[in-house]
């Protein structure tokens, strides 16, 4: 997996074109479309970033009933896309449905099929945020790898997490499964709605499989530089 993934969170085609021709980057970064440029540009946006050679991560962050879900991930099954990601508190039973939709909708295509992401817990998610607001009675790190266990069982090929609770996971599940984690700001940057944030370094050092990094990049004055800087950071502590 690509190691540092960028979040395009932009609103419209052209804003998603500009910051991709200022990364003008060699390594092609895998890039994750969320759901403000893809309910903006749909399935152009996907396109287009293929055809400039870039792997997609597509965070719309699937949460209904198993039956919706799945026919929902056999459409993005049929995109060529790279990962696809679901809310782990949909349950197994959804996450199932969701891997079996995307293999389903991938094979009519003939192609592979995207891996599945489960979000655990959002990153915005303060401690005190689950257990005033959720009413979650276990600490963060054993609701996180809770779910995290669930995503496994259900077929899911890694998580959605905070850095903060890589070195509890990394305990619990097996080397292969993928803690891939945003809540990344590197030193001084604002953390802004992030409750659970850790530098590229720090998440490094911890054991993530890849980080996903946003505003930091997408709002810099030099969005290069500040990609470069981020990869920098990251592999010097890998
Ligand atoms: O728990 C989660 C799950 C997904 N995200 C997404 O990652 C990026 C982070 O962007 P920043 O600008 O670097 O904060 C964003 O697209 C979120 O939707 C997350 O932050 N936390």
């Amino acid at each position: 997996m690509e190691s540092v993934i960028v979040a395009l969170d932009v609103t419209n085609l052209v804003a998603a074109k500009q910051i991709i021709q200022q990364l003008d980057s060699q390594d092609k970064p895998t890039i994750k479309v969320g759901m403000e440029l893809f309910y903006a540009a749909g399935v152009e946006v996907i396109t287009w970033l293929q055809q400039q050679g870039y792997p997609i991560f597509l965070d719309l962050k699937l949460h209904d009933i198993p039956n919706t879900v799945e026919k929902a991930a056999f459409q993005l099954g049929k995109l060529n896309v790279q990962y696809l990601t679901v809310h782990a508190l949909g349950g197994q039973t959804m996450m199932t449905a969701a891997v079996n939709g995307l293999a389903a909708g991938a094979r009519q295509a003939g192609i592979e099929p995207p891996k599945l992401l489960a979000v655990t817990e959002l990153t915005s998610i303060s401690p005190a945020m689950l257990v005033n607001e959720q009413h979650v009675s276990l600490s963060m790190d054993k609701q996180v790898v809770s779910l995290a266990q669930l995503a496994a069982k259900s077929g899911a090929a890694g998580v959605i997490c905070s850095p903060q609770e890589v070195v509890a996971l990394r305990m619990a599940l097996p080397a292969s499964f993928l803690l891939v984690t945003p809540g990344i700001r590197p030193a001084g940057s604002a953390t802004g709605d992030q409750q659970r944030v850790m530098t590229p370094a720090q998440a490094a050092q911890a054991g993530s499989s890849a980080i996903v990094v946003g505003r930091p990049i997408t709002q810099a004055s030099n969005p290069a530089f500040a990609y470069r800087q981020i990869v920098k950071e990251w592999t010097s502590h890998e």
